[in-house]
C-alpha cells in the first residue's frame, strides 16, 4: 500500500482573482452597515466558494463583483442554482440596506437565464425600484457583458424597531 501525504485530496486555493469595480464605483462596507454575519456568501474573500466585493455608483446604486469558485459547482464546470440564489439574495436584500431599508427577504424570484461557468468574475446590479408601507422591491440582474446569467426579483419587509 502506498504511503499518502496529508495534502493529497485536499483542494489547492484558487489564484487571486480581479474584482476590482468599474470607474467611478466606491467600495461599500456591508459589515459597517449590516454587521459581521453576512458570511454566508461574503465570509471567505480568498477561499474557494464566492469572493464578493461591494460598491456604490455614482446615484448610489450597489453592484457586487463576484468570483463564482468551485465549490459553487451544480450542473459540471457551472455552478449551483442555490449558489446563484444566495448571492442575489445578500446582494438585493444588501441593496435595500444600502438605501436606508432594514429589511428582511420575504420573497425571491430568481430566473437562471444561462448557465454559468465556474471561476467567472459577474456583476450583479441593482436597483430598489419601490417602496410602499414596510415592502421594498429590489431589482436585479447577474451578468457579464452581454451575458444575463440570472435575473432576480427580491421583495424585501423592512424589520419594525430598527
Ligand atoms: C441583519 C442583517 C441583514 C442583512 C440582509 C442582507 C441580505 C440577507 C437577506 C436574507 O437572506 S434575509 C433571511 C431570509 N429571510 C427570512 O428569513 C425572512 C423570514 N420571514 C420573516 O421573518 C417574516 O415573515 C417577515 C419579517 C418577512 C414578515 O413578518 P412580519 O410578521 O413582520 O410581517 P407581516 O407578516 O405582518 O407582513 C407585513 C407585510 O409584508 C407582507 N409580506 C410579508 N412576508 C411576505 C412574503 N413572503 N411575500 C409577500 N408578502 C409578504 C405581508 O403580506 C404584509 O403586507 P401588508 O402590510 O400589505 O398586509
Amino acid at each position: 500500500m502506498s504511503e499518502t501525504s496529508p495534502q493529497q485530496g485536499a483542494e489547492s486555493i484558487c489564484p487571486p482573482v480581479d474584482l476590482s469595480g468599474d470607474a467611478g464605483w466606491v467600495p461599500f462596507d456591508a459589515p459597517s452597515l449590516v454587521g459581521e454575519s453576512l458570511r454566508f456568501v461574503s465570509g471567505e474573500p480568498d477561499g474557494n466558494r464566492f469572493r464578493v466585493r461591494y460598491y456604490r455608483d455614482s446615484e448610489q446604486h450597489l453592484h457586487a463583483r463576484i468570483w463564482f469558485g468551485p465549490e459553487t459547482e451544480g450542473p459540471p464546470g457551472h455552478a449551483h442554482g442555490g449558489a446563484v440564489s444566495a448571492v442575489m439574495d445578500e446582494a438585493l436584500g444588501l441593496a435595500a440596506w444600502a438605501a436606508g431599508y432594514p429589511i428582511v427577504v420575504g420573497n425571491l424570484n430568481i430566473s437562471f437565464r444561462t448557465m454559468l461557468p465556474l471561476q467567472k468574475v459577474v456583476t450583479v446590479e441593482s436597483r430598489v425600484v419601490s417602496a410602499q408601507g414596510r415592502k421594498v422591491m429590489v431589482h436585479g440582474r447577474l451578468f457579464c457583458g452581454d451575458a444575463v446569467y440570472a435575473e432576480g426579483e427580491c421583495l424585501c419587509i423592512t424589520l419594525p424597531g430598527r
